[in-house]
């Protein structure tokens, strides 16, 4: 029983398929509010400089709010482009009531300070979910624009069906976009938190006891299969584009997936899912301007 249960593989995690049905959902929802209102929620997307992964991710932004009914504004800017001029342009976008949400696709050059950029957008319109308003909100219990890639996680494991009261969770990294709001989000659904970072002693220890496992670190194949609990659902952000050209996650999927009970794939689990909130969000901040709620 034992030994068949170790062999038996992991239910995959379908963060495209999940995706694909929410976008339709939302689709509808854009739609009708647009006859309501006779506008469209609108999407201003913003990228500094040539960094072509970048501008790949844009391209599926602007091409995902097309498919949704949302209308995008993009604004392609050099990469010697000042603070002082970006600062100006947030400012614009701030006032626009065609724009609904506002989305500086990170990283930014060095020259510009991140920080700076996030805070300069007003919070009602921060559709990443990264402003300290909004991450303070969910800090609070009252979350508000939500960090699209934890709430795409938090989609993807109710999908499973399982109950997070009082799971035991273990997230690896522990960065302000992913990490840190990924731990907010499973403490606000009663989860029992641990966040691994640079500095922990004995990942293996904290992954051998999870029940829920969110792979952030950024590291290609991290994680090892002979890790997993058994059982254990694992969600993995991390991606990598790989020798091959293909993409590939923080966690070594072939032996992992023998272990796991349910897995999200490298493409096709988180990534479609980022996005997809990225579009709930825009629609949300659409509401909240028009009164509609
Ligand atoms: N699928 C999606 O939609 C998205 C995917 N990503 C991917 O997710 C991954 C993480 O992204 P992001 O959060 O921006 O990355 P960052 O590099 O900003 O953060 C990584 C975090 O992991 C920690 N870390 C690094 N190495 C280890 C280690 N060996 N053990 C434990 N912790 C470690 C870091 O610790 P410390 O803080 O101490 O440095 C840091 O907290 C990347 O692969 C990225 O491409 C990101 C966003 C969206
Ligand atoms: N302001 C800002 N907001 C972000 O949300 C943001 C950002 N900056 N900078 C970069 C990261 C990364 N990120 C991804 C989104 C979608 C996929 C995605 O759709 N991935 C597909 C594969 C896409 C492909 O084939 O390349 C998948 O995993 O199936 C991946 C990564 C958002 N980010
Ligand atoms: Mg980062």
């Amino acid at each position: 029983m034992r030994i068949l249960m170790s062999t038996s593989n992991a239910n995959i995690l379908d963060g495209k398929a999940l995706s694909d049905r929410m976008r339709g959902e939302l689709g509808e929802e854009a739609s009708l509010l647009t006859k309501k209102h006779g506008r469209a929620p609108g999407l201003a997307v913003i990228i500094v400089g040539n960094d072509p992964a970048s501008h790949v991710y844009v391209k599926n932004k602007k091409l995902g709010c097309e498919k949704a009914g949302i209308r995008s504004f993009s604004h392609e800017l050099p990469a010697d482009t000042t603070q002082q001029h970006l600062l100006g342009l947030i400012s614009e976008l701030n006032h626009d009531p065609k724009v609904d949400g506002i989305l500086v696709q990170l990283p930014v050059p060095a020259h510009i300070n991140p920080e700076t950029i996030i805070e300069a957008i007003d919070p009602g319109k921060d559709v990443d979910g990264f402003h300290p308003y909004n991450v303070g909100r969910l800090a609070a219990r009252q979350p508000a624009l939500r960090s699209c890639t934890p709430y795409g996680c938090m989609k993807l494991l109710a999908e499973t069906g399982i109950d997070l009261h009082g799971k035991e969770c273990v997230i690896v990294g522990a960065s302000n976009i992913v990490g840190r709001p990924m731990a907010l989000e499973l403490l606000l659904a009663g989860a029992t938190v641990t966040v691994c970072h640079r500095f922990t002693r004995n990942l293996q220890q904290h992954i051998e006891r999870a029940e829920i496992i969110i792979a952030a670190a950024g590291k290609r194949g991290l994680i090892k299969g002979e890790w997993i609990r058994e059982g254990a659902i694992v969600v993995d952000v991390g991606i990598h584009r790989i020798e091959d050209g293909s993409l590939t996650g923080d966690v070594e999927f072939a032996t992992a997936s023998k272990r796991a009970g349910w897995i999200t794939p490298v493409p096709g689990g988180v990534g479609p899912m980022t996005i997809t909130m990225l579009l709930a969000n825009t629609i949300q901040a659409f509401k909240a301007h028009l009164g509609d709620e």
